[in-house]
């Protein structure tokens, strides 16, 4: 009998009141791999007041700053320890392939790594008061309870990014992953509680969005929700945090520009617009699944492309010839197979995929293949909306003035990329993209020390880098009189 992953409240391990429980499903076989507490409302609300009362109670915010790093910093040491174990869980709940898991986890140590450094690095500032006899200083506090949701794509990454700044600025939190991921959260929390983290300080609760999510958004006792996942549920989310203007974080979609110009490396480009738009089955917040290529070498480039993708090894996430798993539920291929229809509809071009895989050994995963449609034109929903799987649209530019015009014309503006060896050329397309994330002549890397977000519908606010602290922390201006006399003015 397999043991219930439970949630973390005030200290203990518990159970959803109600008992209920959700079975935990390997996308890649559809066994059922493990079991979880599935917490509701009540749940929510119980550790929303515990978070609260700690918070209040106010020992975790005055800790001292260096304190709450070496707590990262050990954190940090543990997840190293047990990283094989951690790589292993989120393939098994993701279907993504072990190596890139085991990257995730190696990125994941270093986030905790970067936020125990910065926690003890902005004391604050002294102001030069223009007021004879004062004194006037701004100091970083914590905000207060945050609540942290997530999504089920990078599901400790993404987790790591707001556990890490939360706690390191002295805020207590409660985390909700996503109710079809929830392995590795459950397992880090148990490191969080190992490192000696007090209690109360992480709250976990596990369960769907529609009860646990909603209930954390509705909250007066929550300060700060920061959210990752769709455009919709952040706008839900933004519209309920308005109820007591809870301060709001939202990390959204993308619908990524990949631009690639006649004089780049042409080689290294075909690779690397594989990469970015396949790499987890397109289920990349950032994934380049717009491309966009100079006329010139539009026929060639295609051609190169088809042949590579004939090539992608699709499998078991475990297995070391696998190059991508499979998507993370029927829900979700459902999507994919809906987009492709439509792009059908609209008069794209389907040059390859476009359906699932024969393989019998596939059967029972996931899977979709590794799809392209081009004669796509910036009207199309295909390219206009985020489909979220291995779906490549592409289209034509002939100018640098077109291809700046044709890759803004999104309502989004997460990530995008240029591809020139004129580099003049190449940052000043870069200079005009908006978007939070620009590469030039690469595509995806992120990492702590830089922060990440979006411009437009991709989000409010930044993860990351120093930026991705401040989000959890207040400024409080302090001003002191120190020659205090009467002011006479009421006389
Ligand atoms: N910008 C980024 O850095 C980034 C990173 C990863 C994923 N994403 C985005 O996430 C999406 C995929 O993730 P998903 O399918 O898990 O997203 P989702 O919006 O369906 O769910 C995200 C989380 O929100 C919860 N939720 C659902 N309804 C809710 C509600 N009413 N109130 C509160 N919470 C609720 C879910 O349970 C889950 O934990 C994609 O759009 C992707 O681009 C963005
Ligand atoms: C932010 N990132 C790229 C790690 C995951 C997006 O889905």
């Amino acid at each position: 009998m397999m043991s219930i992953q439970k949630m973390y409240i005030d200290g203990k391990w518990i159970e959803a009141e109600s008992r209920a429980t959700r079975e935990i499903i390997n996308p890649y076989n559809q066994k059922v791999i493990a079991t979880a507490s599935e917490g509701n409302e009540n749940d929510t609300h119980t550790a929303i007041q515990v978070a609260r009362k700690t918070f209040d109670q106010g020992n975790w915010a005055a800790t001292p700053a260096n304190e709450r790093g070496k707590l990262l910093y050990k954190i940090a040491a543990l997840i190293e320890r047990d990283q094989k174990e951690l790589a292993r869980l989120e393939t098994l709940d993701t279907g993504k392939t072990l190596i890139e898991s085991e990257g995730d986890m190696v990125d994941i140590a270093e986030v905790f790594r970067y936020f125990a450094g910065l926690a003890d690095k902005d004391g604050g500032e002294i102001i030069e008061s223009p007021i004879l006899n004062s004194m006037s200083r701004v100091v970083r506090e914590p905000v207060g309870v945050a609540a942290l949701i997530l999504p089920w794509n990078y599901p400790l990454l993404q987790a790591s990014w707001k556990i890490a700044p939360a706690l390191a600025a002295g805020n207590t939190i409660i985390v909700k992953p996503s109710e079809i991921t929830p392995l590795t959260t459950v397992k880090v929390t148990e490191l969080i509680e190992e490192a000696g983290v007090p209690k109360g300080v992480v709250n976990l609760v596990l369960g769907p969005g529609h009860s646990v999510g909603q209930a954390m958004a509705d909250s007066p006792l929550v300060d700060l929700i920061s959210f990752t996942g769709g455009i919709e549920t952040g706008k839900g989310i933004m519209s309920s945090a308005s109820g007591n203007l809870k301060k709001i974080a939202l990390e959204l979609g993308g619908k990524n520009p990949n631009i690639v110009f006649a004089d780049s490396d042409l080689d290294t480009a075909v690779d690397q617009a594989l990469n970015a738009v396949y790499f987890h089955a397109g289920q990349v917040c950032s994934a380049g699944a717009r491309l966009l290529i100079e006329d010139k070498i539009h026929d060639w480039f295609v051609e190169k492309l088809v042949e590579r993708v004939k090539r992608i090894k699709l499998g078991d996430g475990f297995d070391e010839l696998t190059q991508s798993g499979p998507m993370i539920s029927s829900e979700q291929r459902d999507k994919v197979e809906k987009y492709v229809e439509i792009g059908k509809e609209e008069g794209a071009k389907l040059i390859i995929g476009g359906g699932r895989p024969e393989d019998a050994s596939l059967a029972d995963g996931f899977f979709y293949l590794p799809t392209i449609f081009t004669e796509c034109t910036a009207d199309m929903r295909i390219v206009q909306e985020e489909i979220f799987g291995p779906v490549l649209t592409i289209e034509r530019f002939s100018s640098e003035e077109e291809v700046i015009s044709l890759a803004n014309d999104t309502i989004y503006g997460l990530a995008g990329a240029v591809w020139s060896k004129d580099i003049l050329k190449a940052e000043r397309v870069a200079s005009q993209l908006r978007m939070g994330t620009v590469w030039i002549n690469d595509f995806h890397p992120y990492f702590a020390q830089a922060p990440w977000g979006g411009y437009k519908q991709s989000g409010i606010g930044r993860e990351l880098g120093k930026t991705g602290l401040e989000e959890f922390t207040e400024l409080k201006h302090i001003y002191q009189n120190t020659k205090p006399e009467p002011v006479n003015w009421f006389k």
